[in-house]
This record gives structure tokens, C-alpha cells and sequence, in this order.
């Protein structure tokens, strides 16, 4: 069932886009407005293709659809997989005019949107997030990219999509440990600037771990909200758009140490910002209750509380130094201030980060 349609805008100018919200959107949104040529190529997932490819082929009437199928999860994040959708463009003979569309979660949006970024210099995209994750995070702001055995997201490019699609209704059938991941980046928002979304998610929690239809709709609304304000603000992250990254220094660090596979993109920065909270009592940033106060939501939505397994301080050390943010060798983290209130700081005691790595490493969660 198709019912009405909620747009934000990305506000950036001449290449400002809108982020069209809905239940049911797929298949019945024309989305040809926001293509310039005849030619439409979808990039998905073995996964997620047989699910809704069909549908998202029906929101382009009138225009040639084409589509490449990639290999599922994020050890597909890779220059190999990437090289397929170059393939296929090649092959197919698609030309500049092609618009890129990608159907899927967030390895599929990052993928396609770095393709585009490539293709001929540079080619149009749309994203249509399937998950929750892609769809309060991922398919917003035009971080595009691949994974390097050696960091996270090391190879990419910023490119803005032409439009972002979200059918709420698509995450009816997300696996739940999916779900958990997404609202890590949704309680991600309110722990860096929004404490009254951060109230309203301790009471809708568990509406939201259950597919609640309205919270989700009200949670990804306030998510995209948030996130399109920021990027508006910091397009390129010269500035307050790290504050997007509450968590992922330390979540960058597992998933590379993971390789890729055993742990979620949401479930490492769930572990990451409980990091960065504890890290943020133990310089005197925040009251130990704060601390608390996340940890309880983070445990509410399910996501995993310590380290991986095996994983030691010197893992962490070493993986946190090829961070994005670091600046002349000097980490760059993002901590709590107050609950609502983010900042980007190299002023880290040693033996503050010391301590906090030791409390998350050792009796550890395996997955
Ligand atoms: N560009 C950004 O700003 C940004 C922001 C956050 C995360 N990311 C990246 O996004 C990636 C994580 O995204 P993700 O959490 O969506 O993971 P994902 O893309 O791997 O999708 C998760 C799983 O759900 C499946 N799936 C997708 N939609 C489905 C649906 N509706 N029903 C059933 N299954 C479905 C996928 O096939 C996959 O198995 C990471 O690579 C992360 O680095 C990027
Ligand atoms: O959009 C951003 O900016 C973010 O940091 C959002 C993050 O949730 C996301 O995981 C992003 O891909 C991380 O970017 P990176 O620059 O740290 O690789
Ligand atoms: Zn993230």
C-alpha cells in the first residue's frame, strides 16, 4: 500500500536533491524526473535483487533499464566487485548519459556511488536504500567508496546522488540482526546533536526493534533530517561533518580487524561509541552516568558490547592510526561532551585511551 510521500532536501545548492519518504514507494514513484538520459542502469544484490529489482525497474517508465547483480556483504566492498559494474557499463556500451541507481544497503549505495563518481569522470546516481542503516545513513551525503584490506572506506570519492528513494516497507523483511545495526547510526544522532530525538528513542526502542511501521518512519525522518543538515553544512567534512563519525574510529578498527565479514558495519560503531562514551567519562567530559545512559539504549537495540574476540589495545593502536581523521600523525576522535553534543578532539590522555581499551578488550563478544 502506497501512502503519502515525505520529502527532505539536501540543500547545496545547484546540486541540491530530495529525499522522497514513504511506505510503498517502490514501484509506484516515478523517479524519471531525476534522469537525464534514456539509459538507467540498477546495481544490486544477489540478495536484494530478487526481492525488489522488479519493482525498482517500475520506477522508470519509458526509459531503457539495465542491471548488474553483485555478490552479497562486505568483503564484496572491493576494487574486484567494483570492476564488475565497469564491465558491465563497457560491455553494454553505456555512455555519460547513463544514470546510475542503486538498490541495496550500504555496501551496494557506496559501490555504485563511487562507480558513477569513476565512470567516463563521472556519471548521475540515485540511491535507493533497502536497509535501515542505508536508509537513515548511508544513501545521504555522497560519501561513495571501497574497503582496502589495510583501512575502512580508504579508496572513494564525495558524489552527491541526483535523488534518494526510501520505501520504508522494504525493511519488513530485513533479518533482525540487520535492524540492530541500523539503529546504531540512528542512535548515533541523537548522542551527537539531537538529545530530545535521543528521549524519544528511549521510548520507541523497542516499537523499533520489533519494525514498528510509524517509529521507523519517525526514526528515519529525524536520522535523515539530522544527517542532511550536517552535510549541508560540511559537504566534504572540512569541519563539523566528523561529528558523523561518533564511533568509527574504534569501529573502523574491528571491522579491519574482522576482515570484513564477521562483524556489521552498525555493530562495530555500536561497540565504538560505547568506547568513545567511556573514553569521554574517563577525560572528564561527561558524567559516568551519561556513559550509562547510551549504554542502556545501545544494549536495548541489541548490538554487541565489547570487542571482538582476540582483539587486544595494540590492535586497536595500530588500526586507529590509519584513520581518515588523523591529522600529522595525531588521533582524532569523536566524543560526548554532553549527551546531544559532539566534539573532534586530538587532546586524548594516553592513559585515558589506555584504559578504555583495556575495558572493551578481553571478555569479549565472538560473532
Ligand atoms: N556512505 C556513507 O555515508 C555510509 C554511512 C554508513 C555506512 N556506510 C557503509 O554502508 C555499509 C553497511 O551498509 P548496510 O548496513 O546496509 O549493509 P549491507 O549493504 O551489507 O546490507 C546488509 C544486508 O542486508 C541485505 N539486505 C538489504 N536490503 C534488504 C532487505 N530489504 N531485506 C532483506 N535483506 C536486505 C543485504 O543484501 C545484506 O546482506 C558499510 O560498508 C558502511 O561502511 C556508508
Ligand atoms: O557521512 C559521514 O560523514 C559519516 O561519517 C557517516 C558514517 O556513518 C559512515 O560510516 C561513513 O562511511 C564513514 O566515513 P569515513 O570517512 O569515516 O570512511
Ligand atoms: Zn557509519
Amino acid at each position: 500500500m502506497r501512502e503519502s510521500v515525505l520529502e527532505l532536501k539536501v540543500d547545496l545548492g545547484d546540486r541540491s536533491y530530495p529525499i522522497l519518504i514513504g511506505q510503498g514507494l517502490l514501484g509506484s514513484q516515478d523517479l524519471t524526473p531525476y534522469v537525464a538520459g534514456n539509459q538507467v542502469m540498477v546495481v544490486s544484490n544477489e540478495t536484494v535483487a530478487p526481492l525488489y529489482l522488479e519493482a525498482a525497474k517500475a520506477c522508470f517508465p519509458g526509459k531503457q533499464v539495465d542491471t548488474v547483480v553483485l555478490p552479497d556483504g562486505e568483503k564484496y566492498k572491493d576494487w574486484q566487485t567494483l570492476n564488475r559494474i565497469f564491465d558491465a557499463l563497457l560491455e553494454r556500451r553505456h555512455t555519460r548519459k547513463t544514470t546510475l541507481v542503486a538498490l541495496g544497503g550500504g555496501v551496494v549505495g557506496d559501490m555504485t556511488g563511487f562507480a558513477a563518481a569513476c565512470y567516463q569522470r563521472g556519471v548521475p546516481f540515485i540511491q535507493i536504500p533497502t536497509t535501515l542503516l542505508s536508509q537513515v545513513d548511508s544513501s545521504v551525503g555522497g560519501k561513495t567508496g571501497i574497503n582496502h584490506p589495510l583501512g575502512k572506506n580508504m579508496i572513494g570519492a564525495f558524489h552527491q546522488p541526483e535523488a534518494v528513494l526510501i520505501d520504508t516497507a522494504t525493511l519488513q523483511t530485513l533479518p533482525p540482526r540487520e535492524v540492530s545495526a541500523g539503529l546504531a547510526e540512528v542512535i548515533k544522532y541523537g548522542l551527537i546533536r539531537d538529545e530530545p530525538f535521543l528521549s524519544w528513542l528511549e521510548g520507541a526502542i523497542t516499537d523499533l526493534v520489533g519494525l514498528q511501521p510509524e517509529a521507523l518512519a519517525e526514526a528515519i525522518h529525524r536520522s535523515c533530517a539530522c544527517k542532511a543538515e550536517v552535510v549541508a553544512l560540511d559537504e566534504r567534512e572540512g569541519g563539523l561533518r566528523a561529528i558523523l563519525n561518533l564511533g568509527h574510529t574504534f569501529g573502523h578498527a574491528i571491522e579491519t580487524f574482522a576482515g570484513y565479514g564477521n562483524w556489521l558495519h552498525g555493530e562495530a560503531v555500536g561497540t565504538g561509541m560505547l568506547m568513545a562514551a567511556d573514553l569521554s567519562v574517563r577525560l572528564g567530559l561527561i558524567a559516568p552516568a551519561d556513559a550509562e545512559r547510551a549504554g542502556v539504549l545501545i544494549g536495548r537495540a541489541r548490538l554487541p558490547e565489547k570487542a571482538p574476540a582476540g582483539m587486544t589495545p595494540e590492535d586497536f593502536l595500530t588500526l586507529m592510526a590509519v584513520d581518515k581523521k588523523n591529522v600529522d600523525g595525531n588521533l582524532r576522535l569523536v566524543l560526548l561532551r554532553a549527551l546531544g553534543d559532539a566534539l573532534v578532539t586530538s587532546d586524548v590522555k594516553s592513559d585515558s585511551l589506555q584504559a578504555t581499551l583495556e575495558a572493551f578488550c578481553g571478555a569479549s563478544t565472538s560473532r
